[in-house]
């Protein structure tokens, strides 16, 4: 199965979109979230991500990005592994963790929350 790049357009399973536009040869990436949910009224714009990835000789790399979202004061980081099925369709399986900012330390033990997050690409390749 081919490498699994993390180059590229992908959507989670919550309809939100990332692009993935740039990586170095150190694993290094950064790109934009366009996420598609939003606990706050303000108009939803791109966010920034950047991240990094196994480059190792891996048919499917670990790896973690920061999404620090532009229009909160709330930032998420992400951590996972692409997969590759054997018909070559690749998927990134990750967990999250989001940050949300706080007024005060009191409320601090409830301002990070868990979960877990699926992307696959939007723009299949080919036909
Ligand atoms: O203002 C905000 C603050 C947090 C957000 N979290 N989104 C996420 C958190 C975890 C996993 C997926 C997403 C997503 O947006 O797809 C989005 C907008």
């Amino acid at each position: 199965p081919p490498q699994c790049s993390l180059l590229g357009l992908w959507q989670n399973d919550l309809g939100s979109e990332m692009n993935i536009s740039a990586g170095n040869n150190a694993g290094k990436f950064f790109g934009t979230y366009l996420t598609k949910v939003s606990a706050t009224h303000k108009p939803i714009a791109v966010s920034p991500l950047r991240g990094s990835q196994q480059m190792g000789n891996v048919k499917q790399p670990t790896f973690g990005f920061t999404v620090t979202w532009s229009f909160t004061d709330s930032t998420t980081v992400f951590v996972g592994q692409c997969f590759v099925d054997d018909k070559g369709k690749e998927t990134l399986q990750t967990m999250w963790l989001l940050r949300k900012k706080v007024d005060s330390i009191e409320d601090n033990w409830q301002a990070t929350l868990v979960g877990t997050n699926n992307f696959t690409r939007l723009q299949s390749r080919g036909v």
